[in-house]
């Protein structure tokens, strides 16, 4: 039978439309639900007043993450140590009531599995290709990295979630980002999607979900692939999403919530049709050139303010556009940096290696390939590695990595969003720069007056090293 040829995004959206309305509106399903303590306390409690259920509380996961402090969380004793910030606290503790309360799973602060939402999601085999998953959370765009359509939702959103497992929404718009050619040697996943971000705008991607084509996906793992839907959001996208592959199966067979049997085989089978058929056509389409791309900076508070790291800070008035050129006034003196200056000559005081963009395995083994037999520079003060969840944390540990942190002085942490975003006891000093490895450098993100570079893990690593921003390819050859 000769269908149109359609979008691995309409394919995902057209399995789990309920009833499109007539405008336009479509009631659609939802297969998962992650939910953390910041977004949730308020959804829950409109469940309890309206005496609700959640309808399906298997399909719905709580980790809580972005309050949790990253340094130890028992005291000798093996008893669990409290959180000191009472909003923080509170947060936790709803989430720790609501979780049995509606029957939900649970993955709790001193769980071996606990970690960044979006670290657990795919870890867990919960996130699966072709699903659509929601989190009240905007990096939820992170999942389109296994093939699945996953978007942050606000916390009505998160109630409606909970309480009938679908949601009302428009369709997206569709663009291609096509990325050809191979990335050069030292050039990450972070720096291809700085890259695009810097290429496309904070509003490149508005009202479209972006699929990332091409042979530079087919050749990325897994993790690579997360880090570059995760940012999605950043250029102003729904969601971002990779084709689900060979990659991705071997990635997500035998992990817990993964289905199994024939479940699994039924599944593979499903998901290895939902690739985009050619001749399928997209809203919008880009090319990038993977070869043109080199290790990438962000310069200042909006993660489009991207340079490679051999260029210099540009100039407000090479913007052609007069709202830009203001706001980069703006952003060069918070940032203390003045036009011209060389990249690789800012210095830098502080240094985090985390965030559910670069938390993983992968991203750990980088940053210690650079920082093995090395020492942090004097000028660097705080520097912090945080695994993104407790599985990646024991995996760093079992290869050692842990110890290649701490001999070259950075510390070693607990899981959770941590210095990504200032919610938590991980902050930036006023005035000081962090080289990190997150995903927003907005004012104020890393503490009050904090100065944030957006890089890659290895690119974190050599700034460490050096104390000042620095072309990792001068480390590692
Ligand atoms: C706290 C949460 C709602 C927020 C988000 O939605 O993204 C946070 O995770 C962030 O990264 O800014
Ligand atoms: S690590 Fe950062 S970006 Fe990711 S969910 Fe936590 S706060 Fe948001």
């Amino acid at each position: 039978m000769a269908s149109r040829p359609r979008t691995l995004y309409e394919k995902i959206w057209d399995a789990h439309v309920v009833e499109t309305r007539e405008d336009g509106t479509s009631l659609v399903y939802i297969d998962r639900h992650l939910v953390h303590e910041v977004t949730s306390p308020q959804a829950f409690e409109a469940l309890r007043i309206a005496g609700r259920t959640v309808r399906r509380p298997d399909l719905t996961l709580a980790v809580p993450d972005h309050n949790l402090p990253t340094t130890a969380r028992r005291d000798a004793s093996g008893n669990r140590l409290p959180i000191a910030d009472p909003e923080s606290a509170a947060q936790l503790a709803a989430l720790e009531r609501n979780a049995p309360e509606f029957g939900i799973a649970y993955i709790g602060p001193t769980d071996a599995a606990q970690g960044i939402v979006h670290v657990v999601g795919p870890e867990q085999g919960f996130s699966l290709p072709g699903a659509t998953i929601v989190c009240g959370d905007s990096h939820t765009a992170s999942h389109g990295g296994i093939g699945a359509l996953a978007f942050g939702i606000g916390t009505s959103e998160v109630e409606h979630v909970l309480a009938t497992q679908t949601l009302l929404l428009q369709p997206s718009k569709t663009m291609e980002v096509r990325v050809e050619g191979e990335l050069p040697a030292g050039v990450t996943a972070k720096d291809l999607i700085l890259h695009i971000i810097g290429r496309i705008g904070t509003a490149g991607g508005t009202g479209h979900v972006m699929e990332y084509r091409g042979p530079v996906f087919d050749a990325m793992s897994v993790e690579g692939r997360l880090t570059v839907c995760n940012m999605s959001i950043e250029a102003g996208a729904r969601a971002g999403l990779i084709a689900p592959d060979e990659t991705v199966f071997a990635y997500l067979e035998g992990r817990p919530f993964a289905p199994r049997g024939d479940a699994w085989d039924r599944a593979v089978a499903w998901w290895r049709s939902l690739g985009t058929d050619p001749g399928a056509r997209f809203d919008k389409s880009v090319v990038i050139d993977a070869r043109e791309i080199e290790p990438t900076v962000t310069w200042g508070t909006s993660p489009e303010d991207v340079a490679p790291i051999g260029a210099s800070v540009p100039h407000p008035d090479s913007f052609a556009d007069p709202g830009k050129r203001d706001a980069v006034r703006r952003s060069l003196a918070y940032m203390g940096l003045e036009p011209g200056q060389k990249l690789a000559e800012v210095p830098i005081e502080n240094v985090f290696i985390g965030s559910c963009t670069n938390s993983r395995i992968e991203d750990l083994r980088a940053a210690a390939q650079v920082l093995r037999g090395r020492r942090k520079a004097e000028g660097v003060k705080w520097a912090i590695v945080v695994p993104g969840s407790g599985l990646v944390k024991a995996q760093a540990e079992a290869e050692g990595l842990d110890q290649v942190f701490i001999e070259a002085g950075l510390e070693w942490r607990e899981p959770g969003c941590s210095a990504c975003l200032a919610m938590n006891p991980d902050k930036v000093p006023p005035g000081e720069r962090c080289a990190s490895t997150s995903n927003r450098n907005f004012v104020g993100r890393q503490g009050p007056g904090a100065r944030t570079h957006l890089l890659s893990p290895a690119m974190a690593a050599a700034a460490a090293v050096t104390g000042k921003l620095t072309d990792v390819r001068e480390l590692v050859g």
